[in-house]
């Protein structure tokens, strides 16, 4: 494995499920594996989990981990080839990511959306560039477009929750946001969830379909009750829309999930990637309740990042 920064195939996700659920039943089994080799941690964009989560599994298998947060203390970095560099941006990504890639062994990147280009943003330009430039592996931390280790401990998670012998019904349900929210997670849970062989629906208002190129292979139900009908896992996401790009077309609040949602779901569990608005996204009966699977998400999420690590540097 090369770089990590998508879905590849199935034998991969089953591979790395299954070896992340080793690491979780002993994380430290192999503590020297990666001793001295440094992983640099790189953030465009606040983080809690992914910035704790990542640390943790490197540590947990000897090695550094390098934590710069460059939107707060790096220097403003300048993405365009061939730019005169007389305003704001001080450093180029060719020579920042260049002297990174001397640095460490692996780059692990964080890069959302401008929500704005849509063209750069799909192309995953500023993340191509640390991959271009820096000339390491490079693993995703959220890029414009995918969030592939929370994707990895999604399914994880889903894995762990399934009922023996019952091909279980996941749904992907847009909710309500206060702001435009990108489509990397939603986006990303699609594209992993339909790899893995799951049944995928995915509700939201109209004019909020994802790029199909993440959703092909999934049903779409603009009726969310309809959708959530027999549901096993709920995924609750918010995100802006697509066609009509970064744009927030829909506030109906009827789409925040709430214990009345589940009549037809008994059983369903609820997933989140947090952070979540409390109380606008999912309500605090079921964020506190035996449905939901947050927790057990975030947890997850260092057997992701370990299992990824360990076969980054194999
Ligand atoms: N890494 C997990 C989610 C990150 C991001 N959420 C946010 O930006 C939430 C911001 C807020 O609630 O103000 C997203 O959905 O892609
Ligand atoms: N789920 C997730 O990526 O959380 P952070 O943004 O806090 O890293």
């Amino acid at each position: 494995m090369n770089h990590f920064t998508q879905f590849e195939n199935k034998s991969l996700a089953e591979q790395l499920i299954e070896e992340a659920l080793k690491y979780k039943s002993d994380p430290r089994q192999h503590i020297s594996k990666g001793l001295g080799k440094r992983v640099g941690c790189i953030f465009l964009n606040p983080s809690l989990r992914t910035r704790a989560s990542t640390q943790i599994a490197a540590l947990n298998l000897g090695m550094d981990p390098i934590v710069m947060n460059m939107d707060k203390e790096g220097w403003a970095l300048e993405m365009q080839e061939g730019a005169v560099m007389n305003k704001g941006t001080v450093e180029h990504i060719k020579d920042a990511a260049a002297v990174l890639g001397t640095y460490f062994d692996v780059l692990a990147i964080r890069a959302f959306p401008s929500l704005s280009n849509k063209q750069e943003d799909s192309e995953d330009f500023v993340f191509n560039q640390f991959i271009k430039y820096s000339g390491v592996p490079v693993i995703s931390l959220e890029s414009a477009i995918r969030h592939p280790l929370q994707s990895l401990a999604d399914m994880i998670t889903i894995q762990e929750n399934i009922i023996a012998g019952h091909k279980p019904k996941v749904v992907l349900t847009w909710a309500p946001h206060i702001k435009a929210i990108p489509h990397a997670v939603a986006n990303s849970f699609a594209e992993w969830a339909i790899g893995c062989g799951h049944d995928l629906t995915i509700t939201h208002p109209e004019g909020y379909d994802l790029d199909p190129k993440f959703t092909k292979g999934s049903k779409i139900e603009y009726n969310q009750q309809k959708a959530l009908t027999d549901a096993d896992f709920v995924y609750v996401k918010n995100w802006s829309a697509f066609d009509d790009y970064g744009k927030i077309h829909c506030t109906d609040t009827s789409w925040m999930l709430t214990e009345k949602h589940f009549k037809n779901a008994k059983n369903a569990k609820v997933m989140h990637c947090l952070p979540v608005r409390r109380n606008v996204e999912l309500s605090d009966e079921i964020l506190n309740g035996s449905r939901s699977l947050v927790q057990k998400q975030a947890e997850n999420r260092i057997y992701a990042a370990q299992a990824v690590l360990s076969k980054i540097i194999e």
